[in-house]
């Protein structure tokens, strides 16, 4: 069994604190992606579960047991950091090699060897390069000879610090979808570094999103997309990132500034004195003629003015002017034009609520549910 928990990991470079604290438990088998900007303590994270880093606090526990005093190589870790390292006087075949010549993962057949470094290297893509030298391989592809290395090597815990991300977006979406299947990534316990949230969402079983040295939510793509935890959240996940739309309550009903749109909020939000709006831009909806505003009032509308149309592959990206506020919006109709009026609908369960304006108290502020009908129930 290889579970692996955090408890209460703590880092520190001199006097800046990268980790303040972290606790998750991390199931064995899974696929857990830590999601966050630059800066987040993503690396770090990595770093500490596998040793490397001095004066870390708290705990990493690998299969029950304590790794405080354990040296990295005795951890049976394998981590593939973002800056590749490979022998420049080895071939792609032989750097695959070597992890499995060390002796210290046991005694492995030539035909053995071969059955792997074949799984793997087929999977990544690079069967095709094996003689070659490092020097003769662009970045993605060495790249991706370095995350070979670390995955033909079973281990307690993969490490993996943004793998993918010297490769191109259609060869990232390829390798997304192959990775899973790889056998051993498939039972080894991974914990995935990235700062795209496309990759999270197809990748974890669940996503940790990190903020400034803290896990600010833990859950499966499907909790953390439709409750996020707080508006940074929010606008981690999804492109274009979702709108916020500060609101002033009164008597249970928020009111958009220009007074755009009117929602009744959840009890836990009447106390607030504003609470943000949030809505991505894809769950609004252009309401006309053939797709009229639900009647039976299950869905805010809004009315307002497209000012802006850009192209984004086949759909369009759409800046519609609410009452003085720009609100964005993805639709696929072609017909839509600059200087249109139009209504946005968007269902009431996806208008999420948001503790207190930005810039007022919290510069996160908590998700408190989702937004209510006027004068009615949902
Ligand atoms: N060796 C170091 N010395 C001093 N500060 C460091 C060191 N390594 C990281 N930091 C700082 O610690 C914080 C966390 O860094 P870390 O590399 O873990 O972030 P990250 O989320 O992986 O970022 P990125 O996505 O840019 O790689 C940052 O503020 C960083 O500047």
């Amino acid at each position: 069994m290889s579970s692996l928990e955090l408890r209460g990991l703590g880092a520190r470079y001199g006097r800046k604190t990268a980790l303040h604290g972290l606790d998750a438990e991390i199931a064995d088998g899974e696929f857990f992606v830590v999601l966050g900007p630059s800066g987040a303590g993503k690396t770090t994270t990595l770093k500490c579960v596998a040793g490397l880093v001095e004066g870390a606090t708290g705990a990493v526990l690998i299969g029950g047991r304590d790794m405080t005093g354990v040296e990295p190589y005795e951890r049976n870790v394998a981590m593939a950091f973002e800056s590749y390292a490979l022998y420049p006087q080895k071939t792609v075949a032989e750097n695959l090699a070597s992890p499995l010549r060390s002796g210290r993962l046991g005694t492995w057949t030539p035909e053995q060897r071969g059955a792997r470094i074949g799984e793997v290297t087929r999977t990544l893509g690079i069967d095709h390069l094996l003689g070659r030298y490092p020097r003769e391989l662009s970045n993605g592809q060495r790249q991706r000879t370095a995350l070979g290395r670390v995955l033909v090597r079973p281990a307690d815990v993969y490490l993996l610090d943004e793998p993918l991300s010297h490769l191109d977006a259609k060869l990232r979406a390829a390798m997304r979808a192959e990775l899973k299947q790889l056998s051993g990534m498939a039972r080894t316990t991974t914990v995935y570094v990235t700062h795209d949230y496309q990759e999270a969402l197809a990748l974890g079983d669940r996503i940790g999103v990190l903020r400034e040295g803290r896990l600010v939510q833990v859950g499966t793509p499907a909790q953390v997309w439709e409750t996020p935890a707080d508006a940074f959240v929010a606008r981690s996940l999804g492109q274009p990132e979702t709108n916020l739309l500060e609101a002033r309550v009164h008597r249970g009903l928020a009111t958009t500034h220009g007074g755009g749109a009117t929602v009744a909020l959840p009890e836990e939000a009447h106390g607030a004195d504003g609470v943000l709006l949030g809505l991505r831009p894809r769950d609004l909806r252009i309401a006309g003629p053939s797709a009229p505003p639900d009647g039976a009032g299950r869905e805010l509308t809004m009315r307002g003015r497209v000012v802006l149309v850009e192209r984004l592959g086949r759909s369009r990206e759409l800046s519609v002017d609410v009452a003085g506020r720009t609100v964005i919006t993805v639709t696929d109709d072609p017909r839509v034009r600059e200087g249109d009026d139009v209504t946005l609908a968007v269902a009431w369960g996806r208008v999420h609520v948001f503790a207190g304006p930005a810039g007022d108290g919290s510069p996160h502020p908590p998700r408190v549910g989702s937004a209510l009908p006027v004068g009615g129930t949902r």
